[in-house]
C-alpha cells in the first residue's frame, strides 16, 4: 500500500467551521456527507484515511452511525483506516476498546487505531496482540505535536529498564521490543507510534540518525502537517532514519480546500510526499 498509494495520510476532522465553509448541516447528517466527500475525493490519492472520532462523538448514537458509514466506504474504497481515538485504560479494558476498532466485521472496524500508554505500554499488550492476530495495527502516542505535552513525554523515567531515557523514548522501545517478539518476517511491526512533526526529537532523547534502524520496522503516524505548521519538504530530517515508516497526516490544510477543491488539493500534497521521499 506505501509503495502503490504514497505515505499521506488524509485527516477526516469536520470541524463546525469546516462544515459549515463546505454548506452542510450541524449534525449527523453533515458529518456523514462531509466523510463521504474526503472518501471519494482522497480514493485513487492517498493510501491512508484517519477519521478524529471525537468529533463524530460530539452526535452521539447518530454520530457513530455516521463513522460506521464512512468507515465502510474507506475501507470499500480500499483506503486503510487509522481510527483515531486515543483510548488506553487498564489492560482489560483497553482490549474491550481494541476489539471494538480492530475486529473484523465489527461495526466500527478499522485498520488501525491510536491508543494512549498513560497507564503504561504494558496495558496495552492484549490489545496490541489482539491488534497483530487480527492484522491489524495500533498507533501508541509517543511525542505527540501539541506543546503541552513536551513537559509529560520528555520527563526522565526513573525506575526498571527504561531508567534514564525520556516517557517518549521508553514507548518507542516497548513498542519496539512487542514488534520484535511478534516478528512474523513482516517488514513493519504491527504496532506503530505517533511522533508529531512539529517536534525535535532530538529534545526527547530520540536520535533520528539511528532510530529507525530497526526490524521489524517501526511505523510512525506524523500529525501536525499544514494547519500545526510542520512542512512535507522536512519531514526527510525531522525523521532521518524513521522516514520509510513515516506516514505524513494532514486535516484541516487539505480539508479547508474543500468541498470543490479537495480532490486537486489531495493530489498535490501527495506529489509533495512522494518529491520528498518521504
Ligand atoms: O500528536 C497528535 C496526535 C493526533 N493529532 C490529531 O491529528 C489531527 C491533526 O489535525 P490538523 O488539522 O492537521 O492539525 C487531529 O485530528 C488531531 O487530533 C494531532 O494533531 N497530534
Amino acid at each position: 500500500m506505501f509503495a502503490e498509494q504514497g505515505r499521506l495520510c488524509v485527516g477526516i476532522d469536520p470541524h463546525a467551521h469546516l462544515l459549515e465553509a463546505w454548506g452542510l448541516p450541524a449534525s449527523a447528517d453533515g458529518l456523514r456527507s462531509f466523510g463521504l466527500t474526503v472518501v471519494e475525493a482522497a480514493t485513487g490519492q492517498a493510501g491512508i484515511v484517519k477519521p478524529q472520532v471525537a468529533f463524530f462523538e460530539r452526535f452521539g448514537s447518530a454520530g457513530y452511525r455516521a463513522l460506521e458509514e464512512v468507515l465502510a466506504a474507506a475501507r470499500a474504497a480500499d483506503l486503510l483506516v487509522i481510527a483515531d481515538v486515543k483510548r488506553g485504560d487498564i489492560g482489560t479494558s483497553v482490549t474491550a476498546y481494541a476489539e471494538a476498532w480492530l475486529t473484523p466485521g465489527s461495526p466500527l472496524e478499522a485498520d488501525a487505531m491510536t491508543v494512549a500508554a498513560y497507564q503504561g505500554v504494558g496495558s496495552l499488550a492484549d490489545a496490541m496482540a489482539l491488534g497483530e492476530r487480527a492484522g491489524k495495527g495500533l498507533f501508541v502516542l509517543a511525542a505527540t505535536s501539541n506543546p503541552e505535552a513536551a513537559d509529560v513525554q520528555q520527563a526522565i523515567v526513573r525506575s526498571g529498564r527504561r531508567a534514564g531515557q525520556s516517557v517518549a523514548r521508553a514507548i518507542i522501545e516497548d513498542v519496539h521490543s512487542f514488534n520484535q517478539e511478534q516478528q512474523d518476517g513482516a517488514p513493519f511491526g504491527s504496532v506503530g507510534l505517533v511522533l508529531g512533526a512539529t517536534v525535535e526529537l532530538a529534545d526527547y532523547g530520540i536520535d533520528v540518525a539511528t532510530a529507525g534502524e530497526r526490524t521489524p520496522a517501526l511505523p510512525v503516524l506524523a500529525p501536525g502537517f499544514g494547519h500545526q505548521g510542520a512542512r512535507v519538504e522536512d519531514a526527510p530530517r525531522l525523521f532521518g532514519s524513521l522516514a520509510t515508516g513515516v506516514i505524513v497526516s494532514e486535516s484541516r490544510g487539505l480539508l479547508g480546500a474543500g468541498p470543490d477543491g479537495l480532490a486537486e488539493a489531495i493530489r498535490r500534497r501527495a506529489d509533495e510526499v512522494r518529491s520528498a521521499h518521504v
